[in-house]
């Protein structure tokens, strides 16, 4: 009897791409945060990728201090993977962005494998009652550039060297798969990679089937059997990219970071919404969702 393949459901709950403005459900005080991904894991995300924010005013916050105000929270009260951001927002510096993973010594941190334009200001024609000057001034910035150089990214694996945190390597183009190539021929990296293609994010590969079969073709000559392949779909993209992934041996990324949407025209009230929705189509290709110690397993993650 074939057993059922175990899909990742991994749910970004905040990020620090949307701002409060766009939407009244995008988590922002610690206590909404965890409660977020409390309900994403109990919807069956296996894995919750976390960024912090200023409760006031919605800003992305990378201190540790920050971080401190949900982590125990979400630890008391579920055994999912815990993967804290190294990207932050693309506006703060390396040595910003790379504390919390330093500091707590996750299972997983998200590492970006290459510095592109970030264009958040498509969004501007979207939503325009923005209610802090700070969302208009970080949106309309068309001179954001996501800096992830070598030097950084080196110097991210090798500050998280020897805590056991493994990565969610961040690929948002065929070049970032060559440079993760490039950090695994040089041992800075081990296998499994878990590797998280993201599509339609403006600065980044597009999100037509054609992007995705080329992201895909391109990491298996690259990295063979050596990593997990997993998907995230920017915007209302989100479940076309994840489902086109899943029916190729993918596992899926959702969350109000990349995608305030659960349907045309329709906000995602919650993170586990999002979950919900994207087990539906799993559980409707015949594929299982994995729980997180066959995530932990899978991915050979510290525990
Ligand atoms: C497209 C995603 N928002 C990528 C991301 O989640 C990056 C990070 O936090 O380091
Ligand atoms: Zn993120």
């Amino acid at each position: 009897m074939a057993k059922a393949r175990k899909v990742i459901i991994s749910c970004a709950v905040t990020g620090a791409i949307h701002t409060p403005s766009m939407s009244p459900y995008l988590p922002v005080t610690p206590e909404e945060i965890a409660d977020a991904a409390i309900g994403a894991a109990e919807a069956g995300a296996a894995i919750v990728h976390l960024h912090a924010r200023d409760p006031q005013t919605g800003a992305p916050d990378q201190t540790p201090e920050a971080f401190a105000r949900f982590l125990p929270i979400i630890r008391q009260r579920s055994d999912c993977v815990v993967n804290i951001t190294t990207g932050g927002a693309p506006t703060m510096t390396i040595e910003e962005r790379v504390k919390p993973a330093a500091t707590f010594k996750p299972e997983l941190a998200s590492l970006n494998l290459g510095s592109m334009n970030f264009g958040l200001f498509g969004m501007l024609d979207r939503f325009k009652d923005l209610k802090h000057d700070w969302e208009r001034t970080y949106l309309a910035n068309k001179e954001i550039i996501f800096r992830n150089t070598f030097g950084q990214i080196e110097h991210i694996l090798t500050t998280c060297a020897g805590s056991g945190t493994r990565f969610e390597f961040e690929c948002y183009d065929t070049a970032h798969l060559y440079n993760l190539k490039y950090f695994l021929d040089r041992g800075l990296v081990q296998g499994p990679l878990f590797i998280q293609t993201v599509f339609g994010l403006q600065g980044g590969i597009g999100n037509h089937p054609d992007d995705i079969a080329h992201m895909k073709r391109t990491a298996d000559r690259l990295f063979g059997d050596q990593y997990r392949w997993s998907v995230l779909g920017a915007g209302r993209n989100q479940m076309n990219v994840a489902a086109i992934a899943a029916a190729q041996g993918g596992h899926v990324r959702v969350g109000l970071e990349d995608s305030l949407w659960l349907g045309p025209g329709r906000l995602a009230e919650t993170n586990a919404d999002q979950v919900r929705r994207v087990r539906l189509i799993l559980e409707g290709l015949g594929l299982e969702i994995a729980t997180p110690d066959e995530a932990r397993e899978m991915l050979s993650l510290k525990g």
